[in-house]
């Protein structure tokens, strides 16, 4: 292999660029739109091309007469009407803008990755600086995350008419959808009619008490997005973090919930071979083609997290982050002052980050302590989540999962001192309220709160709308 010592750059090349850009004044537009004023290597080629964006954007012409009296000043030491002179000759008229613009970009991409290499090398050895290994990949990651999909320019200030034009983009795409909704479908009728669907850059919290079914529910909205994914031929995954479960259980899950098949029947290997073994390989291949990527590390840090998303993001352009459940993830900056509350902030911080950064919605699943059961009314309420950390502040949405029938049971089976009437009366209620599992909207910060009702069927840890649409 022949190595090169030299850091990649184009003198010629780069002087092309700017030879045409004063030829044609009209280039400039496109080329704005894929180069910066960083991505020239020589100093004096970055300066040229910053002086003809600012004389453009300002309605005068970027001839060689007006860059030259900016440029005789900065860089007293170059006989400038003599370069530019070169500059000008080296203009050929056969290669296009846009493709010395792409090769341009090749190299600076390629010098910001030798940086990030060696700032990484160095955070390495540095002893004082005392970095763990994580915190060094979870560094790397983010950089290298920000060469590959931002080409390493980290846009922060945009237009008005540039914010409008997505407005715009969004709108046409929700008329289009013929479905009012403007984000992904969660696969739930009324959730999506409450909140448009899913949306990027947002965090939702789905919190219940234990058993309520958050793990159920949120595996079927995965498993709906990735379906649509599928059905639409849209190329995007999900990725399930789940910190609790192991990925044959999920697995398992996700087989009784399409086949129908009860759960425990189907772990005990209680089925009908004949009948049900073919339904059960029919769905298997149907799950196997959908784009869902179960992670089931246990204790992940919320760097850790961060870095696996940046990588899902480059490697299978994820669309939608679950991670089941936030309080089993870790902090990555503790110490012996770190309290309890202070992790889980740094938890729902880190993931709002991701689906910031992302530009993708992230589920996280969220217990909920026992203060809930103290009450009369046992439906959950924001205040429940108050005691832990920023939760209900770094949530764009806040869901909750209330099944009366869960406690309905309860009370049936612990038969408290019941009398035979008292029994028969819970038994009444229990059958009214049947399989109904409230879903409710405490918190949206774009769109109305609000409550509906899907069905839970235990046996198949199953959510399904309540008209069966679907
Ligand atoms: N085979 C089955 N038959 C009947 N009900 C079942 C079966 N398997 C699971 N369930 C019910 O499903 C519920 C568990 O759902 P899930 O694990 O999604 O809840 P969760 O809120 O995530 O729970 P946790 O917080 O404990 O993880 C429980 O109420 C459980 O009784």
């Amino acid at each position: 292999m022949k190595k090169s010592t030299e850091i990649p750059h184009s003198v010629e090349l780069e002087m092309e660029v700017l030879a045409k850009l004063f030829i044609n004044n009209d280039e400039i537009d496109t080329v704005s739109e894929l180069i910066s004023a960083r991505y020239f290597y020589i100093p004096i080629h970055s300066r040229i091309y910053e002086i003809m964006m600012q004389l453009y954007s300002r309605g005068l012409p970027a001839s060689l007469s007006t860059v030259k009296g900016y440029i005789s000043r900065e860089f007293t030491d170059i006989d400038v009407s003599q370069y530019v002179k070169e500059l000008i000759e080296l203009a050929s008229p056969f290669s296009g803008i846009e493709k010395l613009c792409f090769a341009l970009r090749e190299l600076y991409l390629k010098r910001e990755l030798i940086k990030l290499s060696e700032r990484s090398i160095s955070n390495c050895y540095d002893d004082e600086l005392k970095l763990t290994a994580s915190v060094c990949i979870e560094k790397m990651e983010s950089e290298l995350f920000n060469v590959a999909i931002n080409s390493g320019e980290q846009r922060t200030l945009q237009h008005l008419s540039e914010v409008t034009r997505k407005n715009m983009k969004n709108l046409d795409a929700a008329i289009d959808s013929g479905r009012a909704i403007s984000g992904t479908t969660t696969g739930f009728y009324d959730m999506d009619h409450l909140t448009g669907g899913l949306h990027p850059s947002d965090l939702m919290i789905i919190a219940a008490r234990p058993s309520m079914g958050k793990t159920a529910f949120a595996l079927k909205i995965a498993y709906n997005v990735a379906k649509h994914y599928y059905d639409e031929k849209i190329n995007k995954a999900v990725a399930f973090f789940s910190l609790e479960m192991s990925a044959e259980q999920l697995g398992a899950r996700l087989i009784s919930m399409t086949t129908g098949i009860d759960g425990h029947r189907l772990r005990n290997g209680m089925i009908d071979k004949r009948k049900e073994l073919p339904q059960i390989n029919e769905k298997i291949q149907e799950i196997n083609a959908l784009p869902i990527l179960i992670d089931d590390t246990a204790a992940l840090t919320i760097a850790s997290i961060k870095a696996k998303a940046r990588r899902i993001k480059r490697t299978h352009n994820v669309g939608l982050i679950v991670v089941d459940y936030l309080q089993l993830a870790r902090a990555s900056n503790i110490n012996s002052n770190t309290n309890r509350v202070q992790e889980i902030g740094e938890i729902s911080q880190g993931l709002k980050a991701i689906a910031k950064e992302l530009s993708i919605p992230v589920i996280a699943l969220s217990q909920l302590s026992r203060a809930v059961e103290s009450r009369d009314d046992r439906r959950p309420m924001l205040q429940d989540l108050r005691d832990s950390g920023n939760i209900e502040q770094d949530a764009d949405i806040v869901c909750f999962i209330y099944r009366e029938s869960y406690y309905l049971s309860r009370a049936i089976e612990q038969n408290d001192g019941l009398s035979p009437a008292e029994r028969g009366e819970l038994v009444n209620k229990r059958n009214m309220v049947g399989n109904i599992a409230e879903i409710l909207i405490a918190k949206q910060r774009n769109g109305p709160i609000g409550t509906f009702s899907t069905i839970f069927e235990g046996s198949t840890t199953n959510f399904l709308n309540m008209e069966r649409k679907d």
